[in-house]
């Protein structure tokens, strides 16, 4: 297994940015982000990752729920990108809340 870090999320996330403006018919980035359904081809995707977590969490299967929060959580970069958000406004708003909530 290589070494891994949460800068893995950026990385994927400008990844995708390249396939919004770069076309290749290999990507599946690609793929999905010029689907004949839209948006509603990736919210399909987030929506049938989320399933495919919940089946693992309730099968108390962890590398399927590693596996199937990956799916999820690659989706949902899709779907954030698609949409114009960016990481740094998900980290401002779990940055503000945590701030917010903090107890000593
Ligand atoms: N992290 C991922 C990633 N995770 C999953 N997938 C793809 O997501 C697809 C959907 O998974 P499913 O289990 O739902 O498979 P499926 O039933 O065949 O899918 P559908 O027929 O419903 O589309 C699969 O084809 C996987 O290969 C991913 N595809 C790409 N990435 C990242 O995105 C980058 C860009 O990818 P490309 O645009 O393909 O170059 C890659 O370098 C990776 O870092």
């Amino acid at each position: 297994m290589p070494e891994a870090d949460l800068s893995i999320l950026n990385r994927v996330y400008e990844i995708i940015l390249n396939r919004k403006e770069n076309y290749d018919e290999n990507s599946y980035v690609c793929k999905l982000l010029n689907h004949r359904k839209g948006m509603n081809k990736i919210l399909e995707k987030v929506g049938e990752e989320s399933i495919e977590t919940i089946l693992a969490v309730r099968n108390e299967d962890h590398k399927e729920i590693v596996s199937e929060s990956s799916d999820l959580i690659f989706h949902l970069l899709v779907l954030l990108a698609a949409n114009n958000v960016t990481l740094d406004e998900i980290a401002a708003e779990l940055s503000a809340r945590h701030e917010k909530m903090k107890r000593d």
